[in-house]
């Protein structure tokens, strides 16, 4: 099982991840979750990101709480069987970045 990051790890991992990215595409910690918005340009660009992203989630065995409105997906990532943040949601965020 994942093992739940410390807030040092928590840190280290998102500079990672945030790297090159402009602040608008930035993943952000909000109440122990990693959190990002993506926008795209209709809803079936969004629903078929999802749609990708979702067989990622099925694959990594991790699955995002996540809103849909139209072009906007709101993710949170977050391990529940750890009660925090684990490499886990880093590895989905960098999956779901890569196709968005
Ligand atoms: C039993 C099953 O493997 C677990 O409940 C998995 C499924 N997907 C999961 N997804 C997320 N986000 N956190 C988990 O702890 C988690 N656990």
């Amino acid at each position: 099982m994942a093992e739940k990051y410390s807030k040092q790890q928590i840190m280290d991992a998102l500079l990672d991840l945030n790297a090159g990215k402009s602040d608008e595409q930035k993943w952000q910690i909000e109440d122990d979750k990693l959190v990002k918005t993506y926008k795209f340009k209709n809803f079936v660009r969004a629903f078929g990101w999802m749609s990708q992203a979702a067989i990622w989630a099925e694959k990594l065995n991790h699955h995002p709480e996540w809103f849909n409105v139209y072009n906007k997906v709101e993710v949170k990532l977050t391990t529940h069987d750890v009660g925090g943040i684990s490499e886990l949601d880093f590895k989905l965020a960098g999956k779901m970045d890569l196709f968005n």
